[in-house]
């Protein structure tokens, strides 16, 4: 069958799950305290999803990942990791808040889970409470140590940058990597959660390669990484003898559209071709149609052909929406 490739001739190869839009954290760049989640009925059931990744897996998508809201609390989100590890995709990644996850290593790893990344912008746990409005830096800094003892290790991590809040942090945050095998990235703030005026974004934006150069002032110089997978958005680096590497993921200063390769299904069966523009094709009702594999396949080439050009920007009125729905 075809390789699906959108109407720029990128190949699509890869697909990311938001299984669920609810969260146990409250995260300011992400989603308001006062959020209200969809109706379960809304949602889609995971064996749907999993049918929706069978037929992306005909069209040769081979790299999925399992995001959110957050994934892990979604019931039998680990059964979900086991079924399309067993349907044939190479690559079955989840990208994690770490709440849950020490608990769950055992079972994902069981499951056939690849890589896990996970989120965390500081190593102080009062920052932690004040970022993500939860105070659980010591659970999440145990799973991300868990982790590393796991068939999982390297662990990426990822943090959000913001000027004045974590920006201190830039170069403590680079020494995780002379200590230990983790990939740790920065990544820039996108102007969502109701950030309409861009007011916030522009006073906490930091650009990713001020971040470099603020690491190698103080640690040396980053040697450049070749990347497993040359589409990754992350730019990697490494410190002279260094068993972890330091990146950035620029997606506002130095966007990466030109060799994007994703497609995103959100928890209640919409398609986004793009995480910065509200294009969406509704496809539960080919997924909950007679013969789904089929109809799956028309809307993924519809999604596809809608999916804009490289130098993709926000448009203000899309500011509205929060991270959690489409799953970052
Ligand atoms: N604008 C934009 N941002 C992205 C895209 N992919 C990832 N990002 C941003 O980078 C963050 C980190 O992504 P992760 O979920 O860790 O996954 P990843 O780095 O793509 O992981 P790999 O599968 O290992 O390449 C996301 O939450 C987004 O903020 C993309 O296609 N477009
Ligand atoms: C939406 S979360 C979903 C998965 C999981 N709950 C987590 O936090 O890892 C995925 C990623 O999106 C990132 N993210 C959320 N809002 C963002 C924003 N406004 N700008 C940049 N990254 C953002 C988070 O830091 C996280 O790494
Ligand atoms: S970034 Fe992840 S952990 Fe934070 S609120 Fe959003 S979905 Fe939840
Ligand atoms: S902004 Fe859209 S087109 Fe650009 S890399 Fe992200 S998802 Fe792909």
């Amino acid at each position: 069958m075809a390789q699906l490739t959108d109407s720029y001739d990128r190949k699509i190869d890869y697909l990311r799950i938001s299984v669920t839009d609810r969260c146990n954290f409250r995260c300011q760049y992400c989603m308001p305290e006062d959020i209200e989640f969809k109706d379960k009925s809304e949602i889609l059931t995971l064996e749907e999803m999993l049918t929706f990744a069978e037929a992306c897996l005909a069209l040769g998508v081979t790299k999925v990942r399992v995001t959110g809201g957050e994934p892990l609390v979604r019931r039998n989100v680990v059964w979900l990791v086991s079924r399309l590890k067993a349907l044939g995709f190479e690559d079955v990644t989840m990208t994690t808040n770490g709440f849950l996850l020490k608990e769950n290593l055992e079972a994902l790893v069981e499951a056939g889970l690849d890589r896990i990344n996970i989120s965390l912008d500081t190593l102080k746990p009062e920052k932690f409470a004040f970022i993500t409005r939860r105070n659980h830096f010591q659970k999440v800094w145990d799973a991300v140590m868990a982790a590393l003892e796991t068939p999982l290790s390297p662990v990426k991590l990822n943090a959000v940058a913001m000027r004045g809040i974590n920006d201190d942090e830039i170069v403590e945050m680079a020494k995780l990597t002379l200590r230990y095998p983790m990939h740790v990235r920065f990544i820039e703030l996108m102007p969502l959660n109701g950030d309409t005026d861009g007011k916030r974004f522009r006073s906490l934006f930091i650009p990713g390669r001020e971040i470099l150069e603020r690491a190698q002032a103080e640690l040396g110089d980053l040697h450049p990484v070749q990347k497993e997978d040359p589409a990754a958005p992350a730019d990697e680096f490494k410190f002279r003898g260094a068993p972890g590497t330091f990146g950035v993921i620029t997606p506002v200063s130095e966007p990466f559209c030109a060799r994007c390769s994703r497609l995103r299904l959100t928890a209640d069966g919409k398609i986004h071709p793009c995480l910065l523009t509200d294009l969406d094709v509704d496809v539960k009702p080919a997924i909950r149609s007679e013969d789904p594999i089929p109809a799956i396949h028309e809307v993924l080439w519809e999604a596809a052909r809608i999916k804009p050009p490289a130098g993709v920007t926000l448009p203000e009125e899309s500011r509205s929406r929060t991270m959690s729905q489409i799953g970052g």
